[in-house]
């Protein structure tokens, strides 16, 4: 079977539809440039809240797992909270977590900056094509990123080519499992209905490559200006473009 036997594009996104520097140049720097205003304002409300528990649980787990430079969060609820709250973010981030209670924080910054205007998703221009195709032959495209759910719809629902999620027939994130799981990539194919075999997975990260064709699935590494260097030596096909998809 061909990647174009395949009946779903799972793709990632960023280095593989979205340059690595729109996310560490636009997106992660929204977050820490606003974070001290944003907390000083959302405080207390309820909206913020189960943000601030989800933070203030994997704190405690990666106190307990010993990790260096870990922040506690109090449970308190005070000042002395809101300040570990942002040190904790920005310790998280300094190391590029994708962990789940820092990637749906993130995202729900993200919002406004989406919702205004002030963010736009880039999304390279040769992805679009081959969504299209992809739909118009009856197949289907889902999105596995490590940012969160809500996040991944605000980057394709505010992108540079307009509104493109009707292109995407669902979204995953880590509450699947962590990227570089082969059980994720079978929780992913169960979730569709489909067997892993006829399922395409795009990245640019080969441990997520690597976790992704032990459990079956094809696969393609994307090769993009800025991304990670891979390995010399491995065993998958490297696409620089999606219109190389076929
Ligand atoms: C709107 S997704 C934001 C990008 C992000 O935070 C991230 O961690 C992307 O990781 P990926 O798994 O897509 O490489
Ligand atoms: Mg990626």
């Amino acid at each position: 079977m061909t990647a174009t036997d395949c009946q779903i594009l799972l793709v990632d996104i960023e280095g593989t539809i979205t340059p690595i520097t729109f996310v560490t140049e636009t997106l992660f720097p929204f977050v820490l440039n606003n974070l001290d205003s944003f907390l000083d304002e959302q405080w207390g409300t309820s909206d913020l809240q189960p943000f601030i528990e989800e933070l203030r649980v994997q704190a405690g787990k990666d106190v307990d797992a010993g990790l260096p430079e870990a922040v506690v969060i109090p449970a308190d609820g005070d000042d002395a909270m809101k300040e570990a709250v942002k040190k904790n973010i920005r310790w998280q981030m300094h190391q590029d977590r994708k962990i789940g209670a820092l990637k749906s924080f993130q995202g729900y910054m993200w919002k406004s900056g989406f919702v205004s205007g002030e963010l736009k998703g880039i999304v390279y221009d040769d992805v679009i094509p081959v969504l299209e195709q992809w739909q118009q032959q009856g197949k289907k495209n889902y999105i596995y990123s490590s940012g969160s759910v809500p996040a991944q719809k605000l980057l394709v629902g505010h992108s540079n080519h307009g509104d493109i999620s009707s292109y995407f027939s669902g979204y995953f994130d880590t509450a699947v499992g962590l990227k570089v799981e082969a059980s994720s990539y079978e929780c992913i194919s169960q979730a569709i209905g489909v067997a892993p075999a006829s399922i395409l997975f795009v990245s640019d990260n080969i441990r997520e490559i690597e976790a992704a064709a032990q459990a079956g699935l094809k696969v393609l590494i994307a090769s993009r200006p800025g991304n990670a260097p891979l390995p010399e030596s491995h065993p998958f096909t490297v696409i620089t473009s999606f219109d190389q998809i076929q």
